[in-house]
């Protein structure tokens, strides 16, 4: 069964039409990036898909279950996590603290038993997810000293705190120097190998998206252009007229 099936979803403002009818399979422990020029639709998508705007017609499934009708925090509960461009740590915190707070809300539900269990449970899972992002080095600096590609993983260990299996990761190499690149890149490789996770990640760096993607969405006008093997999609003259002829 897919991880995220997203079936004939469109989405129009007044009489434009933002996302056309795109149809979309992430299988389990899949990496699939999503690509396309400016203006393509691939955030409008990715809101679809979390739930902060409803489609005008189609369906979202997570698993089995449909989730077309589901406010954001109920499909986060159902396993959805999604980063934003923005990034949306506390400044002030630790990164250790800012883990600890997400791991907390993410059992908020479940608080007075939580309550009960020792400290020592909270510090072992902050610890556990700080590791698979490569930052326990960094648990007690203040999140707000960090740089950018140690602020991206911090904010893929609050998505982990809320234990997702499907993982929207919204240009996660935005604004990150060319250096700290391939560690990050390491750790998102690392978020779907083996896990049972699915990862849909906008990105617009090409190098990026060709070594970590199993296969390439391409969006256009909307439209789901072609969805296939980085190779298949490279070698597609329609996907390099529409898409790579315009520039990355
Ligand atoms: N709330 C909105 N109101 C009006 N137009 C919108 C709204 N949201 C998106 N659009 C329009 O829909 C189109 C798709 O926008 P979207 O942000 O989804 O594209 P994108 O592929 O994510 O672009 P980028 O790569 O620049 O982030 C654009 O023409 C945009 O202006």
């Amino acid at each position: 069964m897919a991880a995220l099936t997203v079936e004939r979803v469109s989405w129009t403002i007044g009489a434009v039409p933002i996302v056309h009818d795109v149809t979309l399979h992430l299988e389990p422990d899949e990496f699939v990036a999503l690509i396309g020029p400016n203006g393509a639709g691939k955030t409008s998508l990715f809101n679809l898909v979390s739930g902060l705007r409803r489609p005008n017609s189609g369906r979202i499934l997570l698993g089995g279950d449909d989730i077309t009708a589901q406010a954001p925090h109920r499909r986060a509960r159902h396993g959805l996590g999604r980063t934003f461009q923005t990034s949306a740590v506390f400044g002030s915190l630790t990164v250790a603290g800012n883990v600890a707070l997400a791991v907390q809300a993410r059992r908020g539900g479940a608080m007075r038993a939580w309550r009960r269990r020792s400290d020592r449970d909270l510090t072992l899972r902050v610890a556990e997810i700080l590791a698979e992002v490569r930052l326990e080095h960094r648990a007690g600096r203040t999140a707000g000293s960090l740089a950018h590609g140690e602020k991206r993983k911090l904010e893929i260990a609050l998505l982990l705190a809320g234990e997702p299996r499907v993982l929207l990761l919204d240009e996660p190499m935005a604004g990150v120097s060319t250096e700290d690149v391939p560690a990050l890149v390491e750790v998102i490789r690392g978020l779907t190998a083996g896990t049972g996770r699915s990862v849909l990640m906008v990105e617009h760096h090409m190098e990026v998206v060709l070594d970590l993607a199993d296969r390439v969405a391409v969006l256009h006008h909307g439209a789901l252009l072609a969805c296939d093997t980085p190779a298949a999609v490279m070698a597609d003259a329609f996907v390099q007229e529409a898409y790579l002829g315009e520039g990355l």
